[in-house]
């Protein structure tokens, strides 16, 4: 039966007119007519029945064929999206890499074989590691020559590790990230350690976002610039919006800039060195949603309710941004996720959509719908599951204890880089969520056979419909966002799950009872 009505949708869901009016001799029309009381009483009728089944049923091969057609086809997209996102995230990692670096031309001088800025990275790492005597890079030596056979017997066999970039020759790209010190794995370098913003010249231009329509706000932004102007001397730039407002209040404030179009917003990175916030959660993801490529530091005041990203007090902001403007400061680098929306019509979307970049997560729902989602995920070659309930959530580290934690996540630190994939009141009892290295590239798709379209929504904005084909490609962004610590990441993310969510906070247990003697 099931089979017999997933032939009926293919062909009415068919963009060919004639399988659809076809559709009208479905096999169950054809046992209706069997049926009926003409059955028997007329040999031709009879015969025109069978004719219809058989046409039916040729029918319904057809749409299933067709069904499967489509379904190979989407395979063989996936597969070429996957390739074009990979190249893609090579390229802007080979992009960042020379964008952040200074030096550029001297690099490229002293760099003979004309490599990437990458790759000399590499080496300057492997150059260090053996400065540090950690990453050599000899095959194990004997120890003792004249050891005898029995200590021979135990020596332990070399090796090395290495690590592929993806979409390259193998041969061509392995780099030794781990090395070997008589046979024992050690690292060197790690990703997640603290670190600190020391300015090597003083900051010029500072940015400053405010959570909209809230007055305690509005005196502060005014109180703060004029402090900035008169005691540090620093050019302001503040939303269109701030600007009328603070020209309402007095005309003092037309030294404040500001920008036209969108134009001038993409442009603002190569100016501004410091994002200040004034706001909650939300106003530190508005910022790092106007910077679609590198983000300047941001430093974000509380005046929210809860804060998990916002650890700087606004009452003393003269003494926080004294401190922050002389440095160093600790800085958390919070990773984004790069969005792609592929459209199962479009033929090539990379080149004409802009990916969306989030701070917190990226959200695939049911939206208005009340059926259950049902949505096909792939982790680069391989599939991971179908999610049969609300949603699905693929969240930042950041993002954690955001939405990702209210459906059941798990919170980790956010300079840890990995990927969450949390599922949204799954209808299955052992769908636990996972967590993806950040190297990975997923792809979630609303499969063609699917009742109703999803709908995906990014940091909570922007609402998009993914219809039955449609997909939503995602990787972690060359960018990450620099937030300032008031101590340092750790101390601040543990404060932040005390103060903000009250974790694990219990009555401790009394003295008196009873004991283990
Ligand atoms: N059920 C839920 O918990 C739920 C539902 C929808 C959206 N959200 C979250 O709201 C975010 C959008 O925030 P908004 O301020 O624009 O909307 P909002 O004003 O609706 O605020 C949502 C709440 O989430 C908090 N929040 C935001 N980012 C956080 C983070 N990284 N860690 C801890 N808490 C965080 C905010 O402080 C705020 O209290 C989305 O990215 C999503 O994570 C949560
Ligand atoms: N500069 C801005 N322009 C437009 N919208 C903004 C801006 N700053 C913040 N918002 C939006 O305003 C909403 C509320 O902001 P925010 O979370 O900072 O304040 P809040 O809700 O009072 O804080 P909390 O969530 O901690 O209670 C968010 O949805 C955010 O996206």
């Amino acid at each position: 039966m099931a089979r017999k009505g997933n032939a009926n949708m293919a062909c009415s869901q068919s963009e060919n007119g004639c399988i659809a009016s076809f559709s009208l001799f479905s096999e169950k029309a054809v046992q209706e007519l069997l049926h009926s009381p003409l059955q028997g009483s007329d040999d031709h009728l009879i015969e025109f029945s069978e004719t219809l089944r058989t046409v039916a049923k040729t029918l319904r091969r057809v749409a299933e064929g067709k069904a499967s057609a489509q379904a190979e086809a989407a395979e063989w997209k996936r597969k070429f999206e996957l390739e074009r996102a990979r190249n893609l995230k090579l390229e802007n990692r080979g992009k960042s890499c020379l964008e952040f670096h200074p030096d550029l031309d001297d690099m490229r001088t002293n760099n003979p074989t004309n490599q990437p800025a990458l790759c000399n990275e590499t080496n300057e790492k492997s150059e260090r590691c053996s400065r540090n005597g950690i990453c050599s890079h000899e095959v194990l030596r004997d120890g003792n020559p004249d050891s005898d056979s029995h200590s021979k017997m135990i020596r332990k066999a070399s090796f090395k590790l290495s690590w592929c970039c993806k979409g390259e020759q193998s041969d061509q790209q392995k780099h030794d990230i781990v090395s070997f010190e008589r046979g024992n794995i050690t690292t060197a370098e790690r990703s997640s350690k603290q670190i600190s913003l020391k300015w090597e010249s003083s900051p010029q231009t500072v940015l400053i976002l405010t959570k909209p329509n809230s007055v305690p706000v509005q005196i502060l932004c005014a109180e703060m610039i004029r402090w900035l102007r008169q005691q540090q001397k620093l050019h302001i730039y503040v939303e269109p919006r701030v600007r009328v407002e603070l020209m309402m209040e007095s005309s003092y404030f037309n030294f404040v800039e500001t920008w036209k179009d969108g134009k001038e917003i993409s442009a603002l990175h190569t100016k501004v060195d410091l994002v200040l916030t004034l706001g909650g959660d939300g106003t530190v993801l508005w910022a790092a949603s106007m910077f679609k490529g590198p983000v300047p530091p941001i430093v974000p005041f509380s005046l929210g309710s809860l804060g998990f990203m916002t650890p700087f007090y606004s009452e003393h902001y003269k003494e926080c941004l004294e401190s922050i403007l002389k440095g160093p400061i600790s800085i958390t680098l919070r990773h984004r996720l790069q969005c792609h929306v592929v459209r199962d019509a479009a033929k090539n979307e990379y080149e004409t959509e802009e990916p969306t970049l989030v701070l917190n997560e990226v959200t695939i729902d049911r939206g208005i719908s009340s059926y259950l989602t049902n949505l096909e995920c792939y982790c680069d070659n391989s599939f991971v599951t179908c999610v049969q309930g609300d949603g699905l959530i693929l969240s930042t580290t950041s993002g954690s204890t955001a939405y990702s934690l209210a459906a059941g996540g798990s919170m980790v630190h956010p300079q840890v880089p990995g990927i969450l994939f949390t599922p949204i009141c799954p209808h299955s009892l052992s769908f636990r969520p996972l967590i993806m290295p950040e190297h990975v590239t997923l792809r979630v798709q609303v499969p063609f056979n699917s009742r109703s379209p999803a709908w995906v929504s990014f940091d909570g904005k922007d609402r998009k419909q993914l219809a039955p084909g449609d997909a939503l490609v995602c990787s972690m962004a060359p960018w990450p966002v620099p937030t300032a610590c008031l101590v340092d990441s750790t101390n601040d993310f543990l404060r932040s799950i005390h103060e903000g969510l009250h974790w694990n906070l219990r009555k401790t247990q009394s003295f008196d009872g009873p004991r283990e003697s």
